[in-house]
């Protein structure tokens, strides 16, 4: 199993890419199961989800062909609506088959997700939504079952923020019947450039950005390109190891627009970050400052960028209190930071995190996607060598992650 070797104490400098966000790929290529013409997403990401993703599509009779960054899908001859548990088991965002399966086939048999190193992650609110649309889902061998000849226009409320949820939602509402309005919805910008992708492809939908986001429903959807934004959170990540390194890097094909609250805890720790049309550029202090945080749905500070904050805080002046409101599993990462020196206490959903004044390469396993993001911030300033084992975790989220950290003056190396 491969494992990444990081030899710390490399300031990071120079300039890199960010590619497309993993988040607003997964939703939108399952938006080419809403239309029988041929859709083309430019500035995909090359990821393992993105991988799997686009086999469980061509197992259900889609076309898929993909060029670089370029995926074109044609879900024409679409003639098996289901996602088989083989194929979802790795990867919980298949969810977001059943929405557009239902609204275009009248059908779908999509295997539960189940569980995740991050928490329980139920969908209840993707079912209740689909059934207050005239669905008849029921959950049968750990499947989800949904029928109905036609989906129909419905006032829909979360209990909670679902970003997936609303996604769901919004592309079951593009082809009901009538208008739908999905109240408490998520205001994340994947959820709104998906939007603005089924829009090209002809739906009617406002809102999207706002927690009120309103459907009229169209007979059918047409063909479409859609450029693919750029990933938020990796632009974090590389923020991040850029600041506890020290170093000064500027990375491009990407917006601070998507990452004010980031940004802020950045300037807070003591960097200097400037914005330009399409790039970032940031400097950072030779000892960062501790900044404290809370998770919340969008615009608030991101859970996908709570680990990486954690990393950065092991090494800041000060102490840090971080809070993790939106999965109740999402400290994993902390033992194994602990097992590089750091000084990290955890008291239910709150990590006190105490800065020392330097950590220790270690080996240490990624327990999940973010979880290893901080564990490479963390080795990226340890003394001495850092191990990271299981890292497919990784593979799911960063595109070529060593090649970009080289690019930087990283010392870094995959072992197979
Ligand atoms: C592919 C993708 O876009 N993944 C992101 C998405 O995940 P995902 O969409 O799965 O996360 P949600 O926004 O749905 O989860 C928010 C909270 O609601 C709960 N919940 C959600 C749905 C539901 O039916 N019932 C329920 O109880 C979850 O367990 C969690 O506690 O948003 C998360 C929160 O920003 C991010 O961490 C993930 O990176
Ligand atoms: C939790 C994440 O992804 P997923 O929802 O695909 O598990 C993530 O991107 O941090």
């Amino acid at each position: 199993m491969d494992r990444l070797l990081i030899e710390g104490g490399a300031r990071l400098a120079g300039e890199i890419a960010i590619s497309g966000a993993k988040n607003a790929a997964l939703p939108i290529l399952c938006a080419a199961l809403l239309t029988a013409e041929p859709v083309t997403f430019t500035n995909v990401p090359r990821l393992n989800d993105i991988d799997t993703l686009l086999a469980l599509l061509a197992q259900m009779g889609v076309r898929v062909k993909r060029e670089a960054d370029v995926v074109m899908l044609d879900a024409s001859a679409l003639d098996n609506p289901v996602a088989p548990y083989e194929m979802v088991k790795t990867m919980r965002a298949s969810i977001l088959v059943l929405g557009p399966l239902v609204a275009r086939c009248g059908e779908a048999r999509v295997s539960l997700p189940g569980g995740c190193a991050i928490g329980a992650r139920p969908v209840d609110q993707h079912i209740k939504g689909l059934q207050a649309m005239g669905a008849a889902v029921g959950v049968e061998h750990g499947y989800v079952h949904a029928t109905v000849p036609r989906l129909k226009g419905a006032r829909l409320f979360t209990d909670m923020v679902t970003v997936t949820g609303t996604e769901n939602l919004m592309m079951a509402a593009a082809l009901a019947d009538g208008e739908t309005v999905i109240e408490n919805a998520a205001r994340e910008p994947e959820v709104v450039d998906l939007a603005n992708c089924l829009v090209a492809m002809g739906a009617q939908i406002s809102g999207a950005g706002s927690d009120v986001i309103r459907i009229r429903g169209v007979e059918r959807l047409h063909g479409a390109t859609h450029r693919i934004m750029p990933d938020r959170i990796e632009t974090g990540t590389y923020l991040c190891a850029a600041a506890v390194t020290g170093g000064s890097v500027r990375l491009t094909g990407t917006s601070s627009c998507y990452l004010d609250a980031v940004i802020d805890k950045l300037m807070d720790a003591g960097c200097e970050v400037v914005s330009e049309r399409d790039a970032i550029r940031l400097t950072a202090p030779a000892r960062l400052n501790a900044v404290s945080l809370r998770t919340a749905p969008y615009p608030a500070f991101p859970t996908d960028m709570q680990a990486q904050f954690m990393a950065l805080n092991a090494v800041a002046k000060g102490v840090a209190m971080i809070r993790e409101t939106i999965f109740e599993n999402r400290f994993m990462h902390a033992v194994e930071l602990q097992r590089l020196g750091a000084d990290i206490r955890i008291d239910g959903n709150t990590a006190v995190v105490q800065g020392v004044d330097r950590l220790q390469g270690a080996t240490v396993m990624a327990t999940d996607l973010r979880a290893s993001a901080s564990l490479v911030v963390a080795g990226l300033v340890a003394e001495g060598d850092t191990t990271i084992e299981r890292i497919y975790h990784l593979d799911r989220g960063y595109e070529r992650l060593e090649e970009k950290l080289a690019a930087l003056g990283a010392r870094v190396r995959r072992l197979g």
